[in-house]
């Protein structure tokens, strides 16, 4: 089929005795009609003058069979609909000229059955033929009454109607229309679907009037819908296509009819709809006019993608070729000229089935992961890996933020993508954290401020503390916030403050968060002799399956990593007692806060009182207190001074927290790193790559990558290879070493367990690569 396709347009003749031969001419290239008329006939003035008309159509159907009617108009557009093209066969003409017998036929006759059923039975004679494909049919059979939609197959059990309700054309996102709330039936052999056929038969409306005795008083749309797959492809996509074969009701001259009444009403509607049909095609056949009537009615909107859209459509211009018919056989082939100027652009309905799409592009991704794995390793970079980050490595990409936003951390060494997408990450929580402490800060200082303008004179006003975010934290107004010194370097200071406050002497908190300190400090990693020891004890835990992670974890917290745990267990157990001493703080700075606000009021209500009993003022000038307000005025400034003094202290242990969080985060990730470290050791690395840790080693076992000792293996491996056999291996092309290493490391990488029987082999190395072979096809 082409990309752009005239519609193909055919003129059939009903058979009669008396055809106007002198009036219609069929010329010998059958596909030529001229037509005769005289000038003036229609007024009943006699003239010699001859008008004429030359129509050249596709074809001219005249006295031929069923047969020859199927093969020339529809064989070509079914076979299409199999391929995926949707395609339209339609029937137009006037009244009794023969639509329904050459859409139909006679169903009461196998040789004179008409293009539907020899459509339905040439669908499935395909299915069968073609078994590389599986193929599945569905029916629909709509009739438009008096601009009214009608489900011919409503009444049939087994359809299928995606939405309830009234009938209505909706347009699909692909830009075809649908019908919405038809009933689709799923067919399965040519039987069932013309048992459908003639049950859609069964429910048309006919009427009878002069011309016809029965006369379709509808249009009616058979439809036949097929999707297909390949059995051979495992791809994801599928054709779809819609066969539209319809069937027009004929345009009416009443005063031929004769009709009458509801006959004579539906003539109107059916002329009506007719009318609409031949605008959209003017439109259609104009290719300067950007907009065709399709929604004017129900048939054309109906017809919109058959009409001008990605489909093969064939027209069928149905004339009686009797001398009175003769304006109507004119008009008939005018629309069939007018149509043939329409052009249509076919195109194969191709889908993508989404289940199918999402396991192709897994295998895409796993290739790609694995060609990417080759390159890293050519590149020396064979460590990156592609896995989402464990919890172990989302802690320090955390931590390395944290401290690179606080200055003690210069660079963030970017390691992969993945890492990078986890740093900012962390950076978007760190910024939505501060940014979210600096609302609360400035909602607070609004009533703060409130408060202290009703309660402190001016000058003595301090700004106050208020509790935020549960018991354990306090949020200082940004103006004191930057004096509070970083922990590093004002703990010295804060601790002796803090013991001395809390009278705790030598053992003190202070003391205890100096020795703590000390002990993060002394964290370095176990000599050599010891991890040796530790190596072997744990060796004998490693087993066939590993014990999962959260299990593993348990253990080492109360075997090897007992030191770190008890460690971070004395750290949590400070960083509790000063949150504890910080909320305790908070409650008597608050009390104080109220009470000195109580006072402020009280002071206040004596000078007014003052003021207006008349102002006593001192020789000096200056007022005279009376004795109360005396009082007042003293305890509200010890007050003053109380504040300012638990202030500090609050600040000084607000540090202290600062520090302790700081240091249990660190014992924290040194806990995770160990462990991790601790985990391969004992369970994923095998017993000749812990060989090759030797003692006085650069690498110390128990802090190597899973990763990177398989590496180190094989790079030990890849030496004797390259001296050992050098040109056994690679004999043909000595220039693929880089290749075939590369190739062996990626298959190592991707598959720890499988190399491990891999290297037991004592196979000469041709099998080595073969087996790799193996071992990645069953990766795959
Ligand atoms: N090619 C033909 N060979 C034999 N009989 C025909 C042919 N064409 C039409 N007829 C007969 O003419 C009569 C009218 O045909 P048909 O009902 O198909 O017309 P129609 O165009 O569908 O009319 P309407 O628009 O009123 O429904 C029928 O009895 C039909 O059998």
């Amino acid at each position: 089929m082409s990309a752009h396709n005239e519609v193909r347009v055919y003129v059939r003749t009903r058979p009669t005795a008396q055809f106007a031969q002198e009036l219609i001419e069929y010329l010998p290239d059958n596909q030529t009609v001229n037509v005769r008329l005289r000038k003036n006939s229609r007024k009943g003035v006699l003239s010699n003058q001859m008008s004429s008309w030359t129509f050249r159509l596709n074809g001219v159907l005249h006295n031929v069979s069923q047969e020859e009617v199927y093969q020339q108009v529809a064989h070509s557009v079914v076979l299409g609909a199999l391929e995926g093209y949707n395609g339209t066969v339609m029937c137009f003409g006037q009244t009794g000229a023969g639509k329904t017998f050459t859409m139909t036929g006679a169903t009461e006759s196998y040789k004179q059955r008409g293009i539907i059923p020899r459509a339905i039975q040439e669908v499935f004679h395909e299915i069968d033929n073609r078994v590389d494909h599986t193929f599945s049919v569905h029916l629909s059979y709509l009739e438009i009454y008096n601009e009214t939609f009608v489900d011919l197959l409503a009444s049939v059990k087994g359809g299928q109607t995606k939405h309830c309700g009234t009938l209505a054309v909706v347009e699909e996102p692909e830009g075809g229309v649908s019908v919405k709330g038809l009933s689709l039936h799923p067919v399965h052999r040519e039987e069932e679907a013309l048992n459908l056929l003639f049950e859609g038969e069964m429910n048309k409306i006919i009427g009878e009037h002069a011309l016809n005795k029965n006369s379709s008083r509808s249009h009616c749309i058979f439809t036949i819908h097929v999707e297909s797959r390949s059995r051979t492809l495992s791809n994801a996509t599928y054709v779809t296509s819609k066969l539209n074969l319809v069937d027009l009701a004929g345009s009416e001259r009443l005063s031929k009819t004769g009709s009458e009444g509801q006959v004579q009403k539906e003539a109107l509607y059916i002329n009506r709809s007719l009318s609409f049909l031949e605008q959209a095609i003017l439109a259609l056949a104009d290719r300067r006019r950007e907009h065709v009537p399709f929604r004017q009615s129900k048939l054309t909107h109906a017809l919109k993608d058959s009409l001008g859209g990605n489909c093969n459509t064939v027209l069928v211009a149905n004339i009686y070729g009797e001398a009175a018919q003769i304006d109507e056989t004119l008009s008939t082939l005018r629309f069939a000229a007018r149509m043939k100027c329409v052009c249509t652009e076919p195109s194969v309905n191709k889908h993508i089935d989404p289940v199918l799409e999402v396991q192709r592009l897994q295998k895409e991704i796993q290739r790609l992961k694995q060609e990417l794995s080759f390159h890293n390793t050519l590149a020396n970079r064979a460590a990156v890996t592609y896995e989402d980050l464990s919890e172990t490595q989302e802690a320090v990409v955390k931590s390395e933020v944290q401290r690179y936003l606080a200055g003690t951390l210069d660079e963030i060494t970017i390691v992969s993508i993945r890492q990078i997408q986890a740093v900012f990450a962390q950076f978007k929580k760190a910024f939505q954290e501060q940014e979210q402490q600096l609302k609360e800060q400035k909602s607070q200082k609004c009533i703060v401020v409130e408060n202290t303008q009703s309660t402190l004179s001016t000058s003595d006003a301090k700004e106050p503390v208020e509790e935020v975010e549960g018991e354990n934290r306090l949020s200082v107004p940004a103006s004191t916030k930057r004096q509070s010194v970083s922990p590093g370097r004002s703990k010295g200071k804060k601790v002796k403050e803090s013991s001395g406050k809390n009278g705790q002497g030598s053992t003190g908190p202070g003391e205890q968060l100096t020795m703590m300190q000390r002990e993060t400090e002394v964290l370095v990693p176990p000599s050599v002799a010891e991890s040796k020891e530790t190596a072997k004890d744990d060796a004998k835990k490693r087993c066939n399956t590993p014990p999962s992670k959260m299990e593993a974890f348990e253990v080492y917290k109360s075997e090897r990593g007992c030191e770190i745990n008890r460690i971070l267990k004395e750290n949590k157990s400070v960083l509790k007692e000063r949150l504890a001493q910080l909320h305790n703080l908070t409650g008597i700075i608050n009390s104080i806060k109220r009470d000195i606000d109580h006072m402020s009021s009280e002071l206040q209500l004596c000078r007014e009182q003052r003021q207006s009993q008349g102002q006593l003022v001192s020789a000096d000038g200056e007022p005279v207190l009376d004795e109360a307000e005396v009082a007042l005025l003293i305890k509200l400034r010890e007050a003053k001074d109380q504040y300012r003094q638990n202030y500090e202290e609050l600040l000084s242990t607000k540090a202290e927290v600062q520090y302790c969080r700081h240091l249990v985060d660190q014992c924290r990730i040194r806990l995770f790193t160990e462990f991790e470290s601790w985990y391969n050791e004992s369970f994923l690395l095998p017993d000749e790559i812990l060989s090759i840790l030797k003692d006085g080693g650069p690498i110390r076992p128990g802090l190597v990558p899973v990763d990177k000792a398989l590496a180190l293996v094989s790079n030990t491996e890849g030496d004797e290879q390259e001296h050992s056999e050098p040109t056994k291996l690679l004999a043909d092309s000595p220039s693929a070493t880089s290749f075939y290493n590369a190739y062996n490391r990626t298959v190592q990488r991707r598959a720890p367990h499988c190399t491990v029987s891999r290297r037991s082999s004592t196979g000469p190395d041709t099998n080595k690569l073969k087996s790799l072979a193996a071992v990645t096809q069953r990766g795959r």
